[in-house]
């Protein structure tokens, strides 16, 4: 075949593959209408005029379009000469999907459109459409999950100028600047989990989740499948589903474990595992997981303690204790407290001021709750009176009767050592406020203490919360 032959079989061959294109359409769609340049009808198939409600094709013809198809697209496209691939038209009966091309000629000008209507019913859509919506249902609960699990607060949030905070904020920044895992060490509300969300913020992780899991707040028994999740079924009473765990969850971002030194020492030598291979086991699972996740752990209690008395391992200790922070507490700071107040008052919406006597009296406190046992303060004294002013008295009232100088304590000097006599004096302290509060949670509140501090102090004493 010579070469003009070759041409004439392609344009013989294109204007076939047109003209069965248009048919097939137009035969299997559910209406067709062509429109000239002024966007008038030329033609219309029968089905069509039906479904407007002309008897007779007819009818239509010279009609501007839209009298006959409101809403229809057509006009736009005879005029600019772009399609509209795939649309949604709205009809009294259903709506419609449709396609609309332009009606070109030799030169290429636009001189009209087509319209089809590809389905009458989105039925046959739906399949695609209920794809397109669990695809949208999952995507939206994976948002909230996510906006759930983001940091809640920011370095700008942990307040104060005093030497020991600015270190602080200096280690926390280099902190989230690096992969490396944090210790955050401090006395009980000195602002650890604060710290980890800050640091979670400031790091390249921070628009992937921040996780919190609290060792002394999970029965021992349920940590591990805590940490790891579960396979389907992995034990009796498990779901039948799969369950994931805090790594799973955390999986790109930060894990935060607070009272990292209540962990259990089985599972301790499976986190070093997983932070030494990067990889884990569900819970009644074979599979072998891979793990990318910061860990930024925080202790109340004396790391290195429990490492000489052999309740904490040692090679976990030095694999956790990379860059350790120590959050100074409130009575080592005492500059900070007018700063502090102020913030707090304003998280509490309250436009009260404090006194210089009534700062006088806050910072000869004592703090053992620190931060939190002074938010608790101030919301207790706002409420007690409505002056705006916040004078002495007031804040005396608030925190209540000091404890009586305990006669034990004296006795101590005689027979008992140092462990002993602090014990009798915790015991009593947590018995006391126990049976003042009614309640494990209202003590831990007037105690300044989160209540898994609390339990975990309780249970250490052999104290029973009823
Ligand atoms: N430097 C700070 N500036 C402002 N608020 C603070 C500061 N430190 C702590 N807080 C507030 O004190 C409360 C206790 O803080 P947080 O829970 O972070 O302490 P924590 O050390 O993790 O306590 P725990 O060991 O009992 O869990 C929170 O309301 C927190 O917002």
């Amino acid at each position: 075949m010579n070469s003009i032959d070759r041409l004439k079989d392609y344009h013989s061959t294109r204007l076939q593959a047109m003209r069965s294109l248009f048919e097939i359409v137009e035969q299997s769609s559910e209406g067709t209408v062509i429109v000239d340049r002024d966007a008038r009808i030329v033609w219309i198939n029968e089905r069509y005029a039906r479904r407007f409600g002309l008897a007779d094709p007819a009818e239509a013809l010279g009609q501007p379009v839209e009298r006959v198809i409101p809403g229809s697209l057509l006009r736009e496209v005879a005029h600019s000469g772009q399609p509209i691939l795939l649309d949604m038209l709205d009809t009294p009966k259903d709506p419609l999907v449709v396609m609309r091309l332009p009606v070109r000629d030799e030169d290429g000008r636009s001189i009209g459109a087509i319209g089809f209507a590809l389905f009458d019913e989105l039925k046959r859509l739906s399949p695609l459409v209920r794809h397109y919506l669990s695809l949208q249902e999952e995507l939206a609960s994976a948002r909230s999950l996510l906006q759930a699990r983001q940091a809640r607060y920011s370095f700008a949030q942990y307040i104060g100028t005093s030497a020991a905070v600015l270190e602080v904020k200096r280690r926390a920044r280099r902190g989230a600047a690096s992969e490396a895992p944090v210790l955050l060490l401090g006395e009980t509300g000195t602002g650890k989990e604060l710290l980890a969300h800050a640091i979670h913020a400031a790091s390249p992780r921070a628009h992937r989740p921040f996780v919190s899991l609290n060792m002394a707040a999970i029965p021992e028994n349920l940590l591990e499948a805590e940490f790891f999740g579960t396979a389907p079924g992995a034990f009796t009473g498990a779901s039948r589903k799969a369950r994931p765990g805090k790594f799973q969850i955390a999986q790109g971002g930060t894990l935060f474990l607070d009272e990292i030194g209540d962990m259990p020492l089985h599972l301790q030598g499976k986190l070093l595992r997983v932070l030494q291979e990067k990889e884990f086991e569900p819970v009644g699972s074979n599979e072998i997981l891979f793990s990318d996740v910061r860990l930024i752990t925080a202790t109340s209690c004396d790391l290195e303690e429990a490492v000489r008395q052999g309740k904490f391992r040692a090679d976990l200790y030095y694999r956790l204790n990379v860059l350790p922070i120590h959050l100074p507490p409130l009575r080592e700071r005492p500059e900070d407290l007018p700063a502090l107040c102020e913030a707090i008052l304003g998280q509490l919406g309250s436009d009260h001021t404090l006194s210089p006597a009534a700062l006088a009296l806050l910072a000869r406190h004592d703090w053992p709750g620190n931060i939190r046992e002074l938010r608790n303060l101030l919301e207790r004294a706002i409420l007690l009176g409505d002056d705006p002013y916040l004078d002495e008295a007031m804040l005396a009232a608030a925190l209540g009767p000091l404890p009586p100088p305990a006669p034990a304590a004296v006795a101590a000097v005689t027979g008992e050592n140092y462990r002993q006599a602090m014990q009798r004096f915790e015991r009593e302290l947590l018995e006391n406020a126990l049976a003042s509060a009614g309640n494990a949670l209202e003590a831990a509140r007037r105690l300044g203490l989160s209540r898994s501090t609390l339990y975990r102090r309780l249970a250490a004493l052999g104290i029973s919360s009823r």
